[in-house]
């Protein structure tokens, strides 16, 4: 592995302490024998923001889905915060880990929007003044509270995603796990999504080929391929290793400059 050794920033290991994540040697075979990981190892401490980069087809999807337990290891194991990610405790693990989809109609699918994100939290438990306290707060955080009572299959691809984040963050989840936040966003609400990742502050692991995106909110990258940890380190470091990035067919755009 490229292993880029320079201190990471915002990272708050204590020696022995608990990290937020834990996987080791994660592999996973799909059901028609496609092999998709071969053994991921990656810790990520209390508060990190970490970057998942790698070609289409690295596995990158398919790890994200073992975090809540979507899909079950072949081999290897993931730990939430100490706890095993194991179908007995699939309930907490859930509670725990927010997973916000790629493509936001795998999320959606209440009557109104107020409802898409009440359903989590209720779920959960989440009863009464708490659980619009929540809802509020949540359409508030993503710009979306004065849709709150249209149908999200009425909205745009971009309001969609924002709604299915607030679903999410409805949860209040201890790690927040996005798969391609950014795509099909314009300009200005990808902006804005940033401005709401920043303020929520929480462990996040972001799936992106949107590699200025990764360098602006994940101080932390990990490259993926050929499903296992190809490089781990500063994202300013990995994007500006042009020979890694070359290697594992990824491109910044035009004339972007790693500052
Ligand atoms: N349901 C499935 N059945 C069989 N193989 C699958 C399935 N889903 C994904 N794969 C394969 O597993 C590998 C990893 O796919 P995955 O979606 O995790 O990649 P990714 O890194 O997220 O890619 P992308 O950047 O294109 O979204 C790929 O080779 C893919 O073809």
């Amino acid at each position: 592995m490229d292993r880029l050794t320079e201190p990471l920033p915002e990272r708050a290991t204590e020696p022995g302490s608990v990290p937020a994540l834990e996987v080791s040697g994660l592999a996973f075979r799909y059901p028609d024998g496609h092999r998709a990981l071969n053994g991921v190892d990656l810790r990520v401490e209390h508060g990190e923001r970490v970057a998942v980069l790698g070609p289409n087809g690295a596995g990158k999807t398919t790890m994200t889905l073992h975090l809540n337990g979507v899909h079950a290891a072949e081999s290897g194991s993931i730990h939430v915060g100490g706890l095993p990610v194991d179908s007995r405790n699939l309930k907490e693990i859930r509670r725990r880990v927010g997973l916000v989809f790629q493509d936001p109609d795998d999320q959606l699918f209440m009557p109104t929007v107020r409802e898409d994100v009440a359903f989590g939290p209720a779920n959960f438990g989440v009863r009464g003044e708490e659980l619009a306290e929540r809802v509020r707060s949540a359409l508030d955080a993503v710009g979306m509270a004065e849709h709150a009572d249209r149908s999200p299959l009425h909205l745009s691809g971009g309001q969609r995603k924002r709604v299915a984040l607030a679903a999410v963050l409805a949860c209040r989840p201890e790690l927040l796990v996005l798969d391609e936040p950014s795509s099909n966003l314009e300009p200005v609400a990808r902006r804005e999504l940033a401005e709401v990742l920043l303020d929520w502050g929480g462990t996040m692991l972001m799936v992106t080929h949107d590699l200025p995106y990764a360098l602006q909110l994940c101080p932390r990258s990990v490259l993926i391929d050929d499903g296992a940890v190809v490089a781990d380190g500063p994202t300013a470091e990995l994007l500006s290793d042009a020979e890694l990035l070359a290697a594992h067919r990824l491109e910044l755009p035009y004339g972007f400059r790693v500052p």
